[in-house]
């Protein structure tokens, strides 16, 4: 039999995994994952202020590190059958780049400069710049925000590229255009990085950039130039036209085929976000939510356009047509901390572990920790007077994109030991998901069961339970590991040729489900009722407490 394999490639926020696949029979064959050096060190980055930035530097190393392990790993014989490849990233992550498309950090004046690197989704500095973006768009003829849930955030496109540009006068001088990771590193693979000719992705232009068919493609010049004359311009430096992931960006260019040992002919796919791709592995179908949990949740949903387009969903990360599968609406929801709220917590602990004890003990503790206290939580009954928290730690993406917000506790007392503090938290996760629910339900559109990938989902039998209690719905999770990389391989078979469309990817390639969590009727019952009071502590610190506390809103 003829064989024929794909690389599906997927950047998330600490590392990039490459995984090889045989594209007719799903087998895989080799997977590597790669961190990123500099991000692991800490550098460009400044917690305190939300600033986080990437090295283009990371990427392209730790790609070509990662795929060629993982091609070591194949059989022989792989190599040379390699037909596509196609890169999911996070997003939004945009660059500022030159005439030619090369990020600014890539040139050596700019090379130790944050703003010339890659302004990873999770950078808050643009608050401000979001907040002006919703007040213009809000009171204008056509309001821009309409099909990106009525809020525009700090964590996308506009916002970041209009701080640079006030902030950073030599970024602003050398910035011909601005390109998201996962368009440019599709291109940088074909070789073609020319922001006016490569090929963007639908699902980026159209949940962050605020691009869409009704517009004409983005809002006009108008609209910037009155947001900020900074903004003059640009727009025609961007681009007008958008791609679906089952497209080709090109052909893999002669550098790259070589560095990687695959064939010349190798085509490339149109990228995507990671999420977006994930639930494309994990076999999303209609009206089944996709929860990719890991550090942060994005929450992915698909529905024929036909019967869903004509609604525009409130408070959620954006409706685009394509942006998951193409021909469908994807709708895209989140939170902007999950297993990073429960990252928080073990920091809290083993901090003082590290200071008192040293290095090792606290490293000892910190492997142990969170499995630990989700065994002890376990054991604990669910009660109408447990601890309640608010999971607004790093802001709140959906419903009603708001960053910030902050997380909170209440109800403490003497016997508030780890375990329940613990609880609290993975319950307050779990809210902020039935949170997301609710609001499509209450915008028209029905959600019929849950489908969990990510990290946590994979590692926490406690969270998950915990999430179906809440949910009171079944959680089926993926049987791969590697969600995002496998979906992104689904699309690269697409884009090669080798399957004529998506859903033929999807039966040839992929791994099935492996878990499912049944809601228990007791503990779902209370949690019902717990939920109630997380809505209402919610509100009162999102209107009251915020508000008097005169606590900076930053
Ligand atoms: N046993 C565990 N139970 C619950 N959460 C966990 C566990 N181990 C790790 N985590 C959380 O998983 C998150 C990382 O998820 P992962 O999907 O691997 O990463 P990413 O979101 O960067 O792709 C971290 O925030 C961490 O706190
Ligand atoms: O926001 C998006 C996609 O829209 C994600 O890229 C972002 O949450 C990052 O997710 P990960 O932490 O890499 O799972």
């Amino acid at each position: 039999m003829k064989e024929d394999y794909v690389i599906g490639i997927d950047f998330g926020t600490d590392s990039v995994r490459a995984l090889v696949v045989n594209a007719l029979t799903g087998e895989q064959v080799g997977t590597a994952v790669r961190e990123y050096p500099r991000w692991k060190r800490g550098e460009y980055c400044d917690a305190a202020i939300s600033q986080f930035r990437q090295h283009p530097l990371d990427y392209l190393e730790s790609l070509e590190s990662a795929v060629r392990n993982a091609l070591d790993q194949a059989p022989g014989g792989v190599r040379e059958r390699v037909r596509g490849i196609s890169v999911d990233t996070t997003g939004s992550t945009p660059v500022a780049v030159d005439r030619n498309g090369t990020p600014l950090a890539l040139l050596p004046e700019f090379a130790e400069n944050p703003n010339g690197m890659f302004i990873l989704w999770k950078d808050h500095t643009a608050n401000a710049e979001a907040g002006e973006i919703n007040r213009l768009a809000h009171g204008y003829n056509i309001d821009f925000t309409k099909y990106v849930g009525g809020i525009y955030s700090s964590e996308w496109f506009w916002a970041k590229i209009l701080r640079t540009l006030r902030v950073d006068e030599v970024v602003r001088e050398k910035a011909y255009s601005w390109v998201e990771h996962c368009d440019w590193i599709s291109a940088e693979l074909t070789g073609i990085t020319d922001p006016l000719q490569l090929k963007r992705s639908r699902c980026a232009a159209g949940h962050k950039a605020l691009w869409h068919e009704d517009f004409d493609g983005l809002p006009p010049n108008a609209f910037f130039k009155e947001l900020d004359p900074l903004l003059d311009g640009l727009r025609d430096r961007l681009f007008a036209h958008t791609e679906t992931s089952d497209q080709a960006m090109g052909t893999i260019s002669k550098q790259w085929a070589e560095k990687l040992g695959i064939p010349a002919d190798v085509v490339i796919g149109v990228g995507a976000f990671d999420a977006h791709m994930g639930a494309v592995g994990a076999l999303i179908e209609p009206y089944s939510l996709c929860k990719v949990i890991g550090t942060s949740t994005c929450d992915m949903l698909v529905a024929p356009n036909d019967e869903v387009g004509h609604l525009l969903i409130k408070g959620i990360c954006g409706q685009v047509d394509g942006s998951i599968v193409p021909g469908m609406l994807g709708m895209e929801a989140g939170q902007s901390a999950f297993g990073d709220i429960y990252a928080w917590f073990s920091k809290i602990i083993t901090d003082p572990v590290r200071t008192l004890l040293g290095e090792e003990e606290a490293a000892k503790l910190a492997q142990k920790l969170i499995p630990h206290l989700a065994e002890q939580a376990a054991k604990l009954p669910v009660t109408e007077n447990d601890i309640i928290a608010i999971d607004w730690l790093n802001g709140r993406r959906t419903p009603d994109a708001n960053h910030t917000l902050k997380g909170a506790l209440l109800g403490l007392n003497l016997a508030s030991d780890s375990a329940r503090v613990f609880k609290a938290l993975v319950e307050a996760t779990a809210y902020g998901s039935k949170a997301i629910v609710e609001r499509f339900r209450s915008e028209g559109v029905p959600i019929h069961q849950v489908i969990a990938i990510g990290g946590v989902a994979k590692k926490s039998a406690f969270v998950m339970q915990t999430l179906a209690d809440v949910l009171n719905m079944p959680i089926k999770v993926a049987a791969s590991e590697q969600a995002c990389a496998l979906g992104a391989a689904m699309f690269a078979a697409v884009a090669a040729g080798v399957h004529p469309t998506l859903q033929d990817a999807q039966e040839a390639m992929s791994s099935g489900f492996d878990a499912v969590y049944q809601p228990r009727e007791a503990q779902s019952a209370i949690y019902q009722q717990l939920y109630q009071k997380y809505l209402e502590a919610g509100e009162f610190i999102e209107n009251e407490f915020l508000q008097k506390a005169h606590l900076q809103l930053t």
